[in-house]
């Protein structure tokens, strides 16, 4: 099993080249009872890692990215994240990008642990990038942003999650005037988080803090009411399939703003499985489908 060596170059670019050649579609490996038992798999440490591992084998040069969930892995204890540790590492030798989707977020001094579990060259659970909770402040990440900067990997910020519960705090109104000292005022705490990774982009150089904003988070307008151009870095949009979110969905909320956009879905794919051929078909046929929609591919704003 490989260590994560130094990554090449920074994460937005590497991603905007892999979806260049494969097409914008991200798969979530999550791990779920149900899906472990069609692969095959028990619902146990050695079930996950089968799992996930094969779907690695099945996908890799053939779609730009994956997303392992990691609750689906920790939930089998010191076995799980062994397990998780060698699909990273089967996806990096692979020449897959990986997406965490950890959602971690902590006051600065703790978030900075946080960081180096996902982001440092030296951590067995490195990934190209992380899930993180802004919560607790966009400028508690600043310690993961700036490994993630240093390291040539990226973090992606919740913005407008995809989960019927999120518009009671993303929509809230509230005065933002740190995130963007361009222009402070009220804004949507959603739009806040985004002007804030922007504003750390934009400080930096480099899109190295991008957002997820989810597929199914409203089906009209842009980026369902986001104003996502100056952001200069990846936007991740999980919830496409199992969570009602088409295509079409995203061509009308997405199709002008920052990139890469990668659309995410992980049930509706996995459920495919296990024929390697199958999944693969699956994947060329979402890819074609997204493709044809022309979203934005590459960093607008940085
Ligand atoms: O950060 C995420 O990945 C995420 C954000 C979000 O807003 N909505 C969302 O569904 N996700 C994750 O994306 C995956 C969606 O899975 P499916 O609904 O099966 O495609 C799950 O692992 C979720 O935890």
């Amino acid at each position: 099993m490989s260590v994560p060596g130094p990554a090449r170059g920074a994460f937005v670019d590497r991603l905007t080249a892999a979806v260049a050649a494969h097409g914008p579609l991200c798969v979530g490996i999550d791990p779920h009872p149900g899906l472990l038992a069609r692969w095959g798999h028990e619902d146990d440490a050695a079930g996950v890692e089968r799992f996930g591992r094969e779907a690695v084998a099945a996908l890799a040069g053939h779609v730009a990215l994956v997303k392992p969930q990691v609750a689906l892995f920790e939930v089998h204890g010191s076995g799980g994240v062994r397990a998780l540790e060698r699909v990273l590492a089967d996806a990096r030798d692979a020449g897959l990008l990986t997406v965490a989707d950890a959602k971690r977020g902590d006051i600065g001094s703790t978030m900075t642990a946080y960081a180096r579990a996902w982001l440092a060259d030296t951590s067995p659970l490195a990934a190209d990038a992380v899930t993180l909770s802004p919560y607790l402040g966009v400028g508690s990440l600043v310690p993961a942003i700036d490994l993630a900067a240093e390291t040539g990997r990226g973090v992606l910020v919740l913005a407008r999650t995809s989960n019927p519960e999120a518009p009671a705090v993303q929509s809230a109104q509230s005065w933002t005037p740190l995130s963007d000292p361009a222009s402070p005022g009220m804004r949507e705490v959603a739009q806040g988080v985004v002007d804030a990774c922007a504003a750390a982009n934009r400080a930096r150089g480099v899109g190295v803090a991008g957002v997820v904003v989810g597929a199914t988070a409203g089906t009209t307008g842009r980026a369902h009411g986001l104003d996502l151009a100056g952001l200069g870095a990846p936007v991740l949009v999980p919830g496409l399939g199992a969570q009602g979110a088409t295509p079409d969905d995203l061509a009308r909320a997405f199709g002008d703003g920052s990139g890469p956009v990668v659309p995410s879905s992980s049930r509706e794919v996995l459920s495919v499985g296990p024929d390697p051929e199958a999944l693969r078909d699956a994947c060329r046929a979402l890819n074609g489908s997204l493709r044809a929609l022309a979203l934005p591919a590459g960093p607008i704003g940085a």
